[in-house]
């Protein structure tokens, strides 16, 4: 589990596919970096290409695994790479989870993935979601969309009614910026925040590229709302001591 005592909005970082932009990231104040491995991709050439950043990162960043792949493939690989989280994509059942759960590492998180179109969901009414999911995962990522990185923002007001239901902790993703994380933890109170886009360049005709401007830029703007929106809300511990 989180250290929930520890009253800082967490920031997690998407999606990284090369050591530099990670290990820089990383030391910038991200407290989870997210790593995509995806059915249609090649599973043993990922998994290198990752054991080969996690090297070099800080033990006290979050290396957190966004994955759709099937159970067995998932169970290998989630217990093979030494991560701290996953964010599961399949729609498994809660027991289906909690027999995951029982066979990776006890150290690992599990997120489970929501979309903020209620109709996305395998079970429509959020609260029933929420209730069905609670008891197998450790969190929930609740994103603008169910398929991911698409740089639009949700509603936020029913995104604040999901974190205000949700008994265990809820990171916001979608269309995120450093221009508009302020107003997203004003209004939606999450206890952390995912961005993709809003950190990233566009390659013309090709593929996302971390932007380090925009990575300080966000976790700043990230820093500077917890100081102003809530004196409860603390500065995050150092890079190695964090939790
Ligand atoms: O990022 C993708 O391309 C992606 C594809 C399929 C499923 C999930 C995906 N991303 C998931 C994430 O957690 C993103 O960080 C999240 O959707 C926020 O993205 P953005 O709106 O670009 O900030």
């Amino acid at each position: 589990m989180w250290d929930l005592a520890r009253r800082y909005t967490r920031i997690k970082l998407c999606e990284f596919e090369a050591l530099d932009p990670a290990y820089e990231a990383s030391h910038m104040g991200a407290d989870a970096l997210g790593f995509h491995l995806f059915k249609h991709q090649v599973v043993a050439l990922k998994m290198e290409r990752f054991r080969e950043i996690f090297r070099y990162l800080p033990k006290t960043v979050e290396k957190v695994l966004l994955t759709d792949l099937d159970f067995e493939v998932a169970v290998q690989v989630v217990t093979e790479l030494g991560l701290d989280s996953v964010q599961l994509y399949p729609d498994w059942s809660a027991e289906q989870v909690a027999r995951f759960r029982a066979r990776i590492p006890s150290n690992v998180r599990i997120l489970k993935v929501m979309s903020a179109q209620p109709e996305e969901n395998v079970l429509r009414d959020s609260g029933e979601f929420l209730r069905h999911y609670t008891p197998a995962v450790d969190g929930f990522l609740l994103d603008s969309f169910r398929i991911g990185g698409t740089g639009k923002t949700a509603d936020w007001s029913h995104c604040a009614a999901v974190v205000r239901s949700s008994p265990l902790p809820v990171f916001l993703a979608g269309g995120l910026t450093a221009e508009n994380v302020g107003e997203a933890l004003r209004l939606v109170r999450p206890f952390g925040v995912d961005v993709e886009n809003g950190v990233s360049d566009r390659i013309p005709n090709g593929p996302l590229v971390k932007n380090m401007t925009k990575c300080a830029r966000f976790i700043a703007a990230v820093r500077q709302s917890d100081q102003l929106t809530s004196p409860l809300r603390q500065s995050p511990p150092r890079v190695d001591n964090r939790c």
